[in-house]
């Protein structure tokens, strides 16, 4: 397939290396103004361009990796050139409504939200369109689970997916970041202190996806009675850890819905 990514920048590239590395048989092009930014790109064999109408009519997927306020404008550039192919809007707030309104053609009109964990195949992205499009998203979604999980919601949740899903790649890195913060106070060096912390995540993050267990039931194989770990883990709920992570998914949930 040709996919055809508007707007390298955080996500853009990271779609674009995540493809690339773990798809075949696709060629993959990105544009931004600032093209020489994204020159990177080529030692993926990514094409890169600042002309975002380069080679558009030969794709098969657009996927639009720009800000919100950005997407009508882009739409309007490209619409003439795009007519029955598949656009993929990763734009957080941007509706399927808005964007079906928008373009009012023979596109399939897809919403995706992945997170940048996609560059290593690690994305948990979440997928909706209209009820209309549903049965034509399959090739979205085959292509977003080679780069992670990908999975069909419905829209009336893709905000919630956006704070849980993509900002939630900087709430797991909070998390880490102060384990190895702690990690320091308590004698180990910087470097050390966040090769445990990062490994100690992604282990616990696989046991967790492997038993499909509840994260409960694994916390009590590691809580020994009167042992430090439960000790620790009470400290930091009399503190506010699980409060303070709901408040703050709950506040980023607000903000997107404005
Ligand atoms: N970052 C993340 O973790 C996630 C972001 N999102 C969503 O993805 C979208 C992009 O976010 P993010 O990648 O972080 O933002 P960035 O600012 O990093 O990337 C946006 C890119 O769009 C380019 N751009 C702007 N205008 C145009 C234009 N007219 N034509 C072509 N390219 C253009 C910019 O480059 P230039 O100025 O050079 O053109 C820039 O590189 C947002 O809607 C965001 O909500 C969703 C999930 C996760
Ligand atoms: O912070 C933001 O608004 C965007 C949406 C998801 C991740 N980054």
């Amino acid at each position: 397939m040709n996919i055809h990514i508007i707007g390298g920048g955080n996500l853009g590239s990271a779609i674009a290396i995540g493809l690339a590395q773990f798809t075949t048989g696709n060629n993959i092009t990105v544009t931004r103004r600032n093209v020489q930014l994204i020159e990177n790109l080529k030692q993926y064999d990514i094409a890169t361009s600042a002309d975002n109408t380069a080679g558009i009519s030969r794709a098969d997927i657009v996927i639009l990796a720009i800000k919100p306020w950005q997407v009508d404008a882009v739409l309007e550039e490209i619409l003439p050139l795009v007519k029955g192919k598949v656009i993929a809007s990763g734009a957080s707030g941007v509706t399927v409504d808005h964007l079906n309104q928008k373009i009012a053609g023979s596109n399939v009109v897809v919403r995706i939200m992945p997170n940048i964990a996609v560059q290593y195949g690690a994305s948990a992205t979440c997928i909706s369109a209209a009820a209309d499009d549903i049965k034509n998203t399959q090739t979205i979604v085959e292509l977003f689970d080679k780069v992670g999980t990908a999975v069909i919601i419905d829209e009336k949740l893709m905000d919630a997916a956006t704070v849980l899903g993509a900002c939630g790649t900087a709430f797991a890195l909070r998390y880490i970041r102060a384990s190895m913060q702690a990690g320091i106070e308590i004698g180990f060096d910087a470097k050390t202190a966040l090769a445990i912390a990062a490994q100690t995540a992604l282990g616990a993050t696989q046991m967790l996806l492997q038993e499909g267990a509840h994260p409960e039931q694994l916390i009590d194989k590691v809580t020994t009675p009167q042992g430090c770990t439960i000790a620790g883990l009470n400290e930091m709920e009399h503190e506010g850890f699980s409060s303070s992570l709901i408040k703050g998914i709950k506040t980023s949930l607000h903000k997107i819905k404005g």
